[in-house]
């Protein structure tokens, strides 16, 4: 995302650094750290029947003779939850290995070999933390490595860590691999509520990507911290790759949290709020949180696919045939400067653009 590119965020201190100075029940979490809500509200944990996230297989979306019944399933993935694991999803698993092996190589470094790839004033992309705006603002218990991967004329190779050497080859690997299953989705999705494939496809087709890896340290007062505060993805379609295997996503569903336990092998795949307002509601962006773990490190990988930077988003025809329009409209630029320096997080910065019904 370009804007990552032009937005300064405040420094604020490397979380894995603190969380190595202050692991221990004598030491007592700094104030901005401490999130009341991420203990006071409901989390749901069961992990059974309709009460887990929906399990989409793409072998079955793609053979003829059980994509029409995959495809009811997606569209209520899409429609109820915004989330949906994707297995058979064909990224080899060795390419998912040398990801995972070299981004948990990655954050183990000393702090100072991690600077080589440091934010520089004025932008996220590189290693550091997500936006600050304020000295007040409440922190998350969270660094990150944030690059632009597409297109690969785009990247800024300052900010591509060199150790472990194979890294720069595991991260083009997994982007080439992910490269089409974002865009067979998006027709799978159209198609799905009887839309034209092309319709969605030709705003994503050959657009930019840009993967953002999470690395949340252990608290010893996990209850009383955030490792992602409530938040909306800006684009179209995330696909999450859980890196190592502690769990610790949570998403809102009906007012609640819910506890997700990605399995070992899928691709966990949202919806951004461009494909909601694109959609005009009918494929819903949810919000999502990730919590941190008391003694274990979390490590995460979001790749995020944008529409073209000029966008200007408004609900595509094909998806009013009521005549109701429920959003307004608002070009990509703008959505994403709120999404990082906005104060409304969670929905409310995309229920600020619906129209009254
Ligand atoms: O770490 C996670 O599970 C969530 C990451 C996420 O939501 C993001 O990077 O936008
Ligand atoms: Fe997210």
């Amino acid at each position: 995302m370009a804007e990552a590119r032009t937005i300064g965020s405040l420094p604020v201190p490397n979380a894995q650094e603190l969380a190595g100075n202050c692991n221990g029940p004598d030491e007592q979490i700094r104030e901005r750290y401490i999130r009341p809500e991420a203990s006071s509200e409901e989390v749901i944990n069961n992990d059974h029947g309709n009460m887990s996230i929906p399990i989409i297989d793409l072998n079955k979306l793609l053979s003829p003779q059980s994509s029409e019944e995959e495809c009811v399933k997606l569209r209520s993935a899409c429609q109820y939850w915004g989330f949906f694991q994707l297995i058979n999803h064909g990224v080899p698993d060795e390419v998912i290995a040398n990801l995972r092996n070299n981004l948990v190589e990655f954050f183990s470094q000393p702090l100072d070999a991690k600077k080589e790839c440091s934010q520089l004033p004025n932008s996220l992309e590189g290693y550091g933390q997500g936006f600050v705006g304020s000295n007040d603002q409440k922190l998350d218990w969270a660094d990150m490595l944030y690059l632009q991967v597409q297109p690969s004329d785009s990247r800024d190779l300052r900010f591509w860590p060199t150790y472990p050497a194979s890294f720069r080859h595991s991260i083009e690997a997994y982007s080439s691999e992910t490269e089409n299953i974002a865009l067979c989705l998006l027709q799978f999705m159209a198609k799905a509520v009887g839309v034209e494939p092309k319709s969605l496809l030709s705003i994503f087709e050959g657009q930019a990507r840009g993967m953002r890896m999470n690395y949340y340290p252990p608290c010893w007062q996990a209850d009383k911290v955030l490792g992602l505060s409530p938040h909306t993805d800006p684009g179209g379609l995330t696909l999450l790759l859980q890196v190592n295997d502690v769990q610790g996503l949570q998403i809102k569903r009906d007012g609640k949290w819910f506890f997700v336990n990605a399995m070992n092998g899928a691709l966990l795949v949202n919806i951004g709020d461009t494909l909601e307002i694109l959609s005009n509601g009918k494929f819903r962006s949810v919000e999502h949180r990730a919590v941190i773990h008391p003694s274990r490190e979390r490590i995460s990988a979001a790749l995020f696919h944008h529409p073209c930077q000029n966008l200007v988003i408004s609900p595509l025809p094909d998806f009013v045939k009521d005549g109701k329009v429920h959003y307004r409209t608002i070009s990509y630029r703008d959505l994403l400067t709120e999404y990082f320096t906005a104060e409304l997080d969670g929905r409310n910065r995309l229920e600020k653009m619906k129209l009254e019904p």
